[in-house]
């Protein structure tokens, strides 16, 4: 029997959790996901302010309890005091993987001089891939596109569910 597929999607924002906008953001995640995927997947939802506790705990949830392999986060990446995540992200993992963080500054330079200000990273807890995004909707996109089409490998390396990939919406890439 295949394992299934849960993709967890954390949007960490003050005022999107008081209900002061609607989270876009989080929404954007799913919207990309569904493009990308072929593959059934289920997606597991969660709004937390930006507060260390409640992004480690969402977190950890989401790995150990919901058995998501993907989590991706958005928001509290940058310089304000209250952006956070990367730091909870940081607790919640065993290793880190520098090199998404890196390729997404790199990619978002293309939009926004302001890329380099979020320090967005990713790590894996167990097996699963844990990615931070910024906050801002349209970076959702401009980063899953750079990014995604080394995470079904990273996937399977850990022996997690295999993400099979719309080819005419992004060009995933598994070496033979
Ligand atoms: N989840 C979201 N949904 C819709 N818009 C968002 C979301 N997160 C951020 N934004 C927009 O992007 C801007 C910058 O995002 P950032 O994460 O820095 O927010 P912030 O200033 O930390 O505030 P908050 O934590 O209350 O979202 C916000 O002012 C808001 O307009
Ligand atoms: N692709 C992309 N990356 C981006 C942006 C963007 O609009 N698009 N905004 C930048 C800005 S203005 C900030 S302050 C940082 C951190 O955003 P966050 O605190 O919402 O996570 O992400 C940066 N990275």
């Amino acid at each position: 029997m295949s394992i299934p597929i849960r993709i967890g999607i954390l949007t960490v924002s003050d005022r999107a959790s008081a209900g002061i906008y609607d989270d876009i953001s989080g929404k954007a995640i799913i919207e990309t996901l569904n493009e990308y995927l072929i593959s059934t997947w289920d997606p597991v939802y969660r709004l937390v302010p930006d507060e260390p506790r409640q992004i480690e705990r969402a977190l950890e949830q989401l790995v150990d309890a919901e058995e998501c392999c993907l989590v991706i986060t958005t928001g509290g990446t940058g310089p304000a005091a209250r952006d956070v995540t990367p730091e909870a992200t940081e607790v919640v993992c065993d290793r880190m993987m520098p090199g998404f963080g890196e390729l997404m500054r790199a990619e978002s330079l293309k939009y926004v001089p302001t890329a380099i200000l979020s320090r967005q990273t990713a790590g894996l807890r167990g097996s699963s891939l844990i990615i931070n995004l910024p906050g801002k909707p349209r970076a959702i996109r401009q980063c899953l596109d750079a990014v995604f089409p080394a995470v079904p490998y990273c996937i399977d390396l850990m022996e997690g569910p295999y993400l099979e990939c719309n080819e005419s919406v992004i060009k995933v890439f598994r070496p033979a």
